[in-house]
C-alpha cells in the first residue's frame, strides 16, 4: 500500500530524512517512532503530498503522493487538530464530510463509531481533549480509507478511550487498512502494533517485529524471584547477584542462559513462591537502538 525507496528530505544542507527505505502491507499496523527532530512528521508529510522528496521515491498504492487517487486513499490525523468551537461535532463532521463530497448521513455513524454518538450536537468548545480527539479520528474514518497516517494519535485519550481507540484500528486492520502512526507511547505501540520502525537523525535504524528487534538487541531477560516467607537467605546464597527490590529478588540473565536460571529457580523448590521471566521491553531496546544509532 505504501512503497518508499531511498527517499531524501534536505533543509538546506541538512538532511531531514537521509535514504529512508519503508513498505506498509495492506492490514499492517506500523509504529514510526524516533527522538524528537528525528524526521517522523517530515516523513508523513511527504506520505501525504504536502512536502516534496529531495530525492527517491514515495508511492501510495502506485499512486503519486497528493495525486487525486493517493488522495482518496489516504486519510490523516495530525497530533494537533483544530476545530471550530462554535460548531458541534455533528456539524463539523458534516463540513469534512462536504469537503470530501460525501453525503451528510455519514456523520453520525462516524461519530458512534468514536463513541461521540451523545455529544454530537453539543458545540466542540465543551468538549474534553480526549473528546476532540475522537472527532479528528471520526474525519479520518471518512471513506474507509485504505491507508490511515495518525500523527500521535493517543496523546490526550485517557486508558479506556486508548483501548477503543486501539480496538477500532484492529478493525480498521482487520479489514486492509494499512495504518502508520507516530508514537512515543512505546509499551502502547509494543503491543498493538505489527512493526516498529524507529529513525534517528533521519536514518531508518531498525525495523521490524518487536520479537526481531528484541533478538537484535541480545539485551537480558529480568527474572523477578518472589521468596517463600523467610526464604530470601537461602534464595539470596544461590543467586548472589540478584538486586532486591522490597520481597522480591530481580536477576538478569540472557537469552542463553535462561535454561540455566531455571534449574536453579526449579533446584530451590518450595523456597520460592513464584516467579516471573520478563523479557526486555520495548522501551530498553528503544534505548539501547537509539544509543548504538548516536
Ligand atoms: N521547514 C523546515 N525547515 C528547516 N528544517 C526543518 C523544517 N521542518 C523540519 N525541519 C528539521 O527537520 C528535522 C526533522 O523534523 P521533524 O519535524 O520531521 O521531526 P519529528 O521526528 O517529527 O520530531 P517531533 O517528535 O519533535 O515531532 C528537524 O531537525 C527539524 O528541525
Amino acid at each position: 500500500m505504501l512503497q518508499i525507496s531511498n527517499l531524501t528530505k534536505r533543509y538546506g544542507g541538512q538532511a531531514a530524512l537521509d535514504n529512508v527505505d519503508l513498505s506498509i502491507a495492506p492490514g499492517e499496523r506500523v509504529a514510526l517512532l524516533g527522538h524528537n527532530g528525528a524526521g517522523k512528521s517530515t516523513l508523513m508529510k511527504m506520505v501525504l503530498g504536502l512536502l516534496p522528496p529531495s530525492s527517491g521515491t514515495l508511492t501510495i498504492a502506485g499512486y503519486a503522493p497528493g495525486s487525486r487517487s493517493a488522495r482518496d486513499l489516504t486519510a490523516y490525523l495530525p497530533e494537533n487538530i483544530a476545530f471550530h468551537p462554535a460548531l458541534t461535532g455533528r456539524e463539523q463532521i458534516h463540513h469534512f464530510l462536504r469537503l470530501r463530497g460525501r453525503s451528510a448521513q455519514e456523520a453520525d455513524g462516524l461519530l458512534a463509531k468514536v463513541g461521540l454518538a451523545d455529544a454530537a450536537r453539543r458545540r466542540i468548545g465543551t468538549y474534553s481533549k480526549g473528546m476532540r480527539q475522537r472527532v479528528g479520528l471520526a474525519q479520518a474514518l471518512i471513506g474507509s480509507p485504505a491507508l490511515m497516517v495518525l500523527d500521535e494519535p493517543t496523546t490526550g485519550l485517557d486508558p479506556v478511550s486508548r483501548r477503543e481507540f486501539y480496538a477500532l484500528l484492529d478493525e480498521l486492520a482487520s479489514r486492509g487498512t494499512a495504518i502508520l502512526m507516530s508514537s512515543h507511547a512505546l509499551s502502547e505501540v509494543e503491543v498493538r502494533t505489527d512493526r516498529i520502525a524507529i529513525l534517528s537523525k533521519g536514518r531508518k535504524v531498525a525495523d521490524g517485529s518487536l520479537s526481531k528487534l528484541r533478538s537484535g538487541a541480545d539485551l537480558p531477560l529480568t527474572v523477578h524471584i518472589h521468596p517463600r516467607q523467610g526464604c530470601s537467605p537461602q534464595i539470596v546464597s544461590v543467586f548472589p547477584e540478584a538486586r532486591h527490590a522490597g520481597e522480591i529478588l530481580i536477576v538478569d540473565c540472557m537469552q542463553a542462559d535462561k535454561l540455566g536460571i531455571l534449574a536453579r529457580i526449579a533446584a530451590l523448590g518450595d523456597m520460592i513462591q513464584d516467579f516471573d521471566i520478563l523479557p526486555p521491553s520495548l522501551d530498553d531496546i528503544y534505548v539501547q537502538i537509539s544509543r548504538s544509532a548516536a
